[in-house]
């Protein structure tokens, strides 16, 4: 359902560090084409040789990726596997990851944020109509092609990442530690997520995106997350009332509460329309 690409033809470059149980590294792969040397710059992201038994689900989120393709998700080249190493060969995204690149205090508009944040549901609509989970929707997994120039007026553009090792497989820690990314109900039962577990995900990543790339629940222990969950709480709202309307309404503890991906987008469309956007045009970064 990939291709093998043969470790022969991949150079690693710089490393920039590392997803949860991967490493990444800037690389290049070599392709013969009509004859030619065709070099083409990639993300090289690595299994951790400590979880290599992981390695179907490792390539299971390749391979759900390469099986789709949407503008907003990123393309897999395949996959190359040499001794105890694995790899996925990903098109490599310019600008790398949204969280990081909002936390260097890039001051963007709320009408970027707007943007992004439906480029990210148009993705999920997508998932959504082909009845593909994707399980770790957060701004880490957003990958920034495009910067978009408020004074050109051009648009930021956003890639959405493969999910990398399935929850299920990493264990309890793991999945606490991703509260309050991961649905409630995940908690309970780990291996059966539904679609509507990454509608929680999406109202948790928009509150990220809103928040300067900040993590909610920054530093809180496991058993603080934990009880975040068991208190029914909600993350700090916005002080727009609408888009913190819609952060919660995804947000819900009912998964059926949860809008649909076409109710999500109307809702942006109206929040784009607003004029809390004129108003607030740049916000001040507030790190
Ligand atoms: N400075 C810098 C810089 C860093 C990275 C990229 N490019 C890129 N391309 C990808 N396909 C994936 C990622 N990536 C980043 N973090 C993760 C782990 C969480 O998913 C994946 N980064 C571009 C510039």
């Amino acid at each position: 359902q990939f291709n093998i690409i043969k470790y022969e033809d991949l150079k690693w470059d710089i490393s920039l560090g590392q997803g949860s149980f991967t490493r990444i590294f800037k690389g290049y792969k070599t392709d013969i084409h009509k004859g030619e040397k065709q070099v083409t710059e990639v993300l090289l992201k690595e299994l951790d040789v400590a979880h290599k038994n992981s390695w179907e689900s490792f390539f299971e989120a390749a391979s759900l990726m390469s099986q789709i393709s949407h503008k907003h998700l990123l393309l897999v080249y395949g996959i190359s596997v040499h001794g105890v190493k694995n790899i996925m060969v990903q098109e490599f995204v310019k600008y790398g990851a949204l969280d990081l690149y909002l936390k260097r205090g890039r001051s963007v508009s709320v009408s970027w944020k707007l943007d992004v944040a439906k480029q990210l549901a148009s993705a999920l609509s997508f998932l959504e109509e082909k009845n593909i989970f994707h399980g770790n929707i957060c701004a880490k997994n957003l990958l920034l092609a495009r910067e978009g120039d408020p004074l050109q007026g051009s648009s930021p553009f956003i890639k959405l990442s493969d999910p990398g090792i399935s929850v299920a497989m990493l264990g309890e820690d793991v999945i606490l530690d991703r509260i309050p990314w991961v649905a409630p109900e995940v908690l309970e039962d780990p291996d059966n997520p539904t679609l509507e577990c990454d509608k929680w995900s999406f109202g948790a990543t928009v509150w990220e995106i809103f928040n300067n790339g900040n993590a909610p629940l920054r530093g809180w222990d496991l058993k603080l997350k934990r009880q975040f969950y068991e208190a029914f709480q909600q993350l700090p709202p916005s002080q727009w009332t609408e888009l913190a309307e819609l952060i919660s309404q995804c947000m819900s503890y009912q998964p059926a509460f949860r809008p649909s991906c076409r109710s999500i987008i109307r809702q942006l469309n109206s929040l784009i329309t607003s004029d809390y956007v004129i108003l607030h045009a740049t916000e001040p970064v507030t790190q």
